[in-house]
């Protein structure tokens, strides 16, 4: 079994997967990783690999040795199933790279848009001949809130969850609608341009937040929570005996 971790900003994700199939995910601490040790006595795990956004402490770094397993640390030497045209591969998020390679994995053929809407929305985009030619960074749904509120005076740091309004009829309706439509607008203006130049895109969303559409650009869109743990799982299948 492969054991695959996602290490984001704001939380960590764990995946087994025998073969392609997913049979287990866990959120944790993106700090603590408290239930990996768990994970790995109830199943045989074969071999893993971690992608990680941030710096993680020399007592995780030790757990993982501990586990006595291959571990693949994706970077940015790791041989990949698509071709990265990126400036700068060493600086790209191992997270965007592995969302981009799951969503090749299921539509190898096709022009894609993949959004992860996490800590940060990020937008990346992988034409039909497996080529990504890089993509955006926007702040994400709680960092929007935080930001509001931290670089005001006046703003309270508001709930995702509460009264929504079409348009906001005190402070609090205001913030809220303003922080997801801006999102909704955001993701529907890069379909509506991304479509107009490839009439025959595809649109993945995946990460930890949710949004709603109206039913045109809903139709479009491929929810996928996993795809970064599915591009991680594809990412260790093809590096299969380089660990
Ligand atoms: N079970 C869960 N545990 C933690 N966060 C969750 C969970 N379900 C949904 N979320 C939402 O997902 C967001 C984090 O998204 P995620 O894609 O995991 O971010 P990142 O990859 O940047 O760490 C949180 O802000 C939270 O709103
Ligand atoms: C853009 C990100 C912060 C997104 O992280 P996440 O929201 O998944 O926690 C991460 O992919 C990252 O640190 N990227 C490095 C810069 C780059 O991709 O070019
Ligand atoms: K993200």
């Amino acid at each position: 079994m492969n054991l695959v971790i996602d290490i984001g900003n704001t939380a960590a994700k764990i995946a087994l997967f025998e073969g392609s199939v997913m049979v287990e995910v866990v959120y944790a601490s993106n700090r603590s990783l408290e239930c990996l040790e768990s994970l790995c006595s109830k199943y045989q795990v074969e071999q893993a690999i971690v992608a990680t956004v941030i710096d993680l402490d020399g007592e995780l770094l030790s757990r993982f040795g501990a586990l006595r397993l291959p571990i693949l640390w994706l970077n940015s030497q790791t041989p990949l199933p698509i071709v990265n045209l990126y400036e700068t591969p060493e600086t790209l998020g191992y997270d965007r790279i592995a969302a981009v390679v799951g969503a090749h994995e299921q539509f190898p053929d096709k022009n894609v848009l993949v959004i992860d809407a996490g800590t940060c929305i990020t937008y990346e985009f992988i034409d039909s001949n497996g080529q990504y030619h890089g993509g955006n960074i926007s702040p994400g749904l709680q960092m929007r809130f935080k930001a509001l509120h931290q670089f005001t005076g006046r703003l309270p740091l508001l709930e995702s969850d509460g009264r929504k309004l079409p348009l906001g009829r005190d402070t609090e309706t205001a913030i809220r609608a303003g922080v997801h439509k801006g999102i909704e607008y955001e993701i529907a203006g890069y379909i509506t341009e991304m479509k107009h130049k490839y009439s025959e895109l595809l649109v993945f969303l995946t990460g930890g937040d949710e949004f709603s559409f109206d039913t045109s650009v809903k139709s479009i869109i491929f929810a996928d929570r996993f795809l970064v743990l599915k591009g991680l799982n594809r990412i260790l299948n093809y590096n299969n005996g380089r660990i």
